[in-house]
């Protein structure tokens, strides 16, 4: 038997119907537009496409969307006053700096210069200490989606056996906070844990966020197990054409998992959708709205 293809394409469509529905709404009964400003820094050419396709998908949401490119050779206190000057403007109600930042540029600093309740990013210190302690919280984009994909094959977590393969700030730890959110069991492993397949043979959720290609076998997998690939990887060209892989080796997976996340789309389509809910509840939060419905 194989297993189902998790429709990220479909579902990240569907919640930016929601979104948008919501946006009318909120235009219309509390005359509040949300407005996102993206900040990229330099020419790095997948975030340009990231960064274009947040544009896009703000306007056609609905909202706002304010775009700010600057030069790889930007000091960082120009960037710190454009930061100060998005916390200051009514206008704004999210604030996203395209990561990676070029090296000259102190990330944690740029980070921590965003107002908290406009950080659409979740990676303030302040919204990540808030969703640790498991307060409400800005939460990070792609372990959102992770969920919401999760939760299309499982109607509740709780009690499941989730291992999260990788820790970094942007999506491994705060899934691991999501995922204890839901009541799930979470195994946190990365690389210097040790015998990562036994690891994974008890988990019915498996989430790879690594950065390696295909570095997760299908022979890992439990029978029956879920499988969320937040590996984007481009693999040089064949016959002219670029591959992109995840950190899942797909066609093994395939035929041991329950339900499995392609790559592409999959999680990459949840990110985008993620951050205009996260938009439009950060808007509301600022005017002391209720939480919109999404
Ligand atoms: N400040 C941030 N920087 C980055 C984030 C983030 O959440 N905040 N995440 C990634 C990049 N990213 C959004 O910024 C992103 C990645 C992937 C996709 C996506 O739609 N992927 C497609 C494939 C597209 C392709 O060909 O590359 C898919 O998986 O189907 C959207 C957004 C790093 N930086």
């Amino acid at each position: 038997m194989t297993a189902r293809i998790i429709d990220g394409k479909l579902i990240a469509s569907e919640l930016r119907a929601r979104v948008a529905a919501e946006v009318v709404r909120v235009k219309r009964e509390n005359g509040l537009t949300p407005g996102l400003a993206v900040v990229l820094v330099g020419s790095d050419p997948a975030s340009q496409v990231y960064v274009r396709s947040k544009h896009k998908q703000t306007q056609e949401a609905g909202m706002a969307s304010f775009e700010h490119v600057l030069p790889a050779d930007v000091a960082q206190d120009d960037l710190l006053a454009l930061i100060a000057k998005l916390n200051r403007d009514p206008a704004v109600h999210g604030i996203l700096v395209q990561l990676p930042l070029p090296k000259s540029l102190h990330t944690e600093t740029i980070i921590n210069a965003i107002d908290p309740a406009k950080d659409v990013d979740g990676l303030h210190p302040s919204n990540a200490g808030r969703l640790a302690g498991g307060f409400a919280a800005l939460s990070p984009c792609t372990p959102l989606g992770c969920i919401i994909l999760t939760k299309s094959v499982h109607a509740s977590l709780a009690g499941l056996n989730a291992i999260v393969i990788g820790r970094s700030n942007l999506v491994g730890r705060p899934l691991v906070q999501l995922l204890l959110n839901e009541n799930a069991t979470v195994t946190i492993a990365h690389s210097r844990s040790r015998d990562l397949p036994k690891l994974c043979a008890r988990a019915d959720l498996v989430y790879a966020a690594v950065g390696k290609p295909e570095m997760v076998r299908g022979d890992w997998i439990k029978p029956g197990a879920t499988v969320i690939d937040v590996g984007i990887n481009r693999l040089p060209a064949l016959e002219g054409k670029t591959r992109l892989v995840g950190d899942v080796a797909f066609a093994e997976a395939l035929a041991v998992a329950g339900a499995i996340t392609p790559v592409p789309g999959g999680v990459g389509q949840m990110t985008v959708a993620c951050l205009l809910v996260n938009t439009l509840r950060a808007a509301c939060a600022i005017h002391g709205l209720p939480a919109p419905a999404v």
